[in-house]
């Protein structure tokens, strides 16, 4: 632990809300002791809490062993068969199906990951007492049962987001986490969750589910779409694999009856959308009052106005312990500083993470945009697809996703690239939830390498092999554009986005200029004209709420920081991690770099840096930032 500082609860941080008319279901009413949350811990956290930045992984990682190179110190381990007793998940091998073999392997062949893609990435975070990072899975006292399932899965070591929130979640600790498309969150929050559960639950005792047939999981991990609940639900279930941990998914658009079928049979972690969930426990057939873990994937999408009123709902009004009893985890790529601060209510004395230029796209994905006016689309679409079908070779197919505006739009799409001849599906809210299922499922094994979708694709999907993301129409929010193009580019592989923009598309030109430049890109002389021209100048969500790049920043820093500060960039990192003081060219943030302690140890926290004896210069202070 980095013991920094002693921070106490500021009574000027705590928020009421107005109470609301609460429905309770009966098998709730008066049985819980945390059912009325009037009384809850307040967030503990103080608008100057210190952020830190760490050092970049170069130099640092273990030492390779003689495991490289093919053929070579490759471990061959006898091939363990599941043995599904201690599992009792009803369909175990659709599991071994997924692990497409269950030996267990040290080596780094077949992985698939570029790990050194993730060397020189920029971490901040900030809170009290922030526990230290891991380099690898054995440095976490994770279990052997799910040590094992991480080697089954090939994970050879912990991507960046990964080293850094399990710790915090381990040490006991809520957490809102912000970090690149593709950088392997959903293992961020399933481990600690998986690994807690096995040390202090009472898994596999029947104690998910009591007599009346009310399951009470220990778990409960929300998601805005029912593709990317299904999707976590699949990688919770492989890395539950054998454990005893029952894995459950309740979501809307098919029958309940299945869904509560399997409920019945006990649910240790369940992953839900909150429409289906809240109707599940309103009919009595889910209990919260034991959960002990909340994680919020997609969490800004979680809190925005489509779903907030549903999660509070669920996470306020229907038993479930309070901030401070359970521990709560928000993930996002983004995280606009409005939706942070009503995030706040869901946690306690809470540490924000941020990993990677966050909410900006990663430079892995080569971002292209063209103009081209509405009337032009089409063709310009059709000659890209055959470009790119020309030059796809050794047999191996490309999947291409393409986004458009309107439900509409996309049915109209998928029928016109199929009749010129192109293996098109579409996804969209309107279709039948089995219709969307088999669009995807054909997108993924490449029967139809193109799909063409609504943001209900946007987020968290990973599906390996899409090389290529056309933003037929480009969305109004800059946080969706990075959604996503993320859907390539995923697991330190490379991607590429097309983007046709329009004249209608000039609020969204700022945002997209700046998001090119983070990455790195080239961008066009006529989108730069369209950025100093248009009324995105000043335009309310198309940059950055609130004034912090990328959303990026722990918001308790950013509003006390006057907003508008610039992210620094990796070579501002670099110069941290190698030991010199250093001011950031906009003066957002003072960062030191300790030989001695091995991490940065001082930050925006001006206290921070005068306790440990650096010189710290307020010379480049944004006027205000401390007050
Ligand atoms: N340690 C690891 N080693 C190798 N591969 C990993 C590791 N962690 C995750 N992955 C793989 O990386 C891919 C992306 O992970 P994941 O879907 O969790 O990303 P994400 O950060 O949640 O993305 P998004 O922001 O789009 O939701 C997955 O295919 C996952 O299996």
């Amino acid at each position: 632990m980095y013991a920094t500082d002693s921070y106490t609860t500021s009574p000027q941080t705590r928020r009421t809300r107005p109470s609301r008319s609460t429905y309770l279901p009966p098998h709730l009413r008066n049985t819980n002791p945390h059912s009325t949350f009037s009384d809850h811990t307040p967030n503990s956290y103080t608008p100057d809490s210190p952020t830190h930045r760490f050092p970049p992984t170069r130099g640092r990682a273990p030492p390779r062993g003689r495991g490289r190179g093919r053929g070579r110190g490759r471990t061959y381990l006898p091939r363990i068969r599941p043995t599904f007793h201690s599992n009792p998940d009803p369909n175990p091998f659709e599991i071994f199906e997924k692990f497409d073999d269950l030996e267990i392997s040290e080596s780094e062949e077949n992985t698939g990951i570029n790990y050194d893609v993730y060397d020189d990435i920029p971490v901040e975070a900030s809170g009290s007492d922030i526990p230290e990072p891991a380099n690898s899975f054995n440095e976490i006292d994770l279990g052997k049962a799910l040590n094992d399932n991480i080697k089954r899965c090939k994970y050879v070591k912990p991507t960046p987001v990964q080293r850094y929130a399990i710790p915090v979640v381990m040490a006991g600790r809520d957490l809102m986490a912000c970090a690149q498309t593709g950088s392997g969150k959903t293992a961020a929050f399933c481990f600690p969750i998986i690994s807690g559960i096995l040390k202090h639950c009472n898994v596999g005792l029947g104690s998910s589910v009591n007599h009346s047939g009310v399951a009470s999981p220990f778990a409960l991990i929300l998601s805005p779409t029912r593709e990317l609940s299904c999707q976590i639900h699949e990688e919770a279930r492989k890395f539950s694999y054998d454990t005893g941990i029952k894995v459950a998914v309740a979501y809307g658009g098919t029958p309940i009856t299945h869904q509560l079928h399997k409920l019945e049979k006990g649910v240790d972690i369940l992953v839900a959308t909150p429409g289906r969930l809240l109707d599940m426990i309103e009919r009595a057939k889910i209990s919260l009052k034991k959960i002990k873990y909340l994680a919020l994937d997609e969490a800004d999408r979680m809190l925005d106005m489509g779903f907030e009123r549903q999660i509070r709902k669920v996470v306020e009004q229907m038993g479930m312990p309070p901030p401070g009893v359970r521990q709560t985890m928000l993930f996002s790529a983004t995280f606009p500083n409005d939706i942070q601060r009503l995030a706040t209510d869901f946690l306690s004395n809470y540490i924000f993470l941020t990993v990677g230029k966050v909410g900006s796209s990663t430079e892995l994905i080569a971002q292209r945009v063209e103009f081209v006016q509405d009337i032009n689309k089409r063709d310009r679409l059709m000659n890209l697809l055959v470009e790119q079908s020309a030059k796809e070779n050794n047999g191996k197919r490309a999947l291409t996703l393409i986004f458009v505006e309107t439900k509409r739009g996309a049915d109209s799409m998928e029928g016109w690239l199929c009749r010129n001849g192109f293996q098109a599906t579409a996804i969209h809210g309107d279709k039948a939830q089995m219709e969307r299922e088999r669009a995807l499922r054909s997108f993924k094994t490449g029967a139809r390498p193109i799909l063409v979708a609504t943001d209900v694709a946007a987020r968290g999907l990973d599906v390996p092999h899409v090389t290529h993301v056309i933003n037929y129409d480009l969305p109004k929010d800059i946080d969706d554009y990075v959604h996503r193009i993320g859907r390539t580019g995923r697991a330190g592989k490379s991607g590429l986005a097309t983007a046709f923009f329009c004249d209608k598309n000039s609020p969204l030109a700022k945002s997209l200029v700046q998001l090119m430049q983070e990455a790195k890109q080239r961008v066009p002389s006529w989108l730069t004209q369209y950025a100093e021209t248009s009324a995105s100048y000043g335009s309310s969500r198309s940059y950055r709420h609130g004034g912090s790049k990328f959303g990026g920043h722990d918001f308790r820093n950013a509003t006390n920081m006057g907003g508008g500060s610039d992210y620094y960039s990796s070579a501002y990192a670099n110069q941290a991690a190698y030991g010199e003081p250093c001011i950031a060219p906009s003066g957002a943030f003072t960062s030191y770099y300790s030989a001695d302690a091995g991490f940065p140890v001082a930050s925006v926290d001006s206290y921070a840096a005068g306790a440990y004896g650096y010189p710290y210069n307020h010379g480049s202070l944004v006027a205000g930032a401390w007050n």
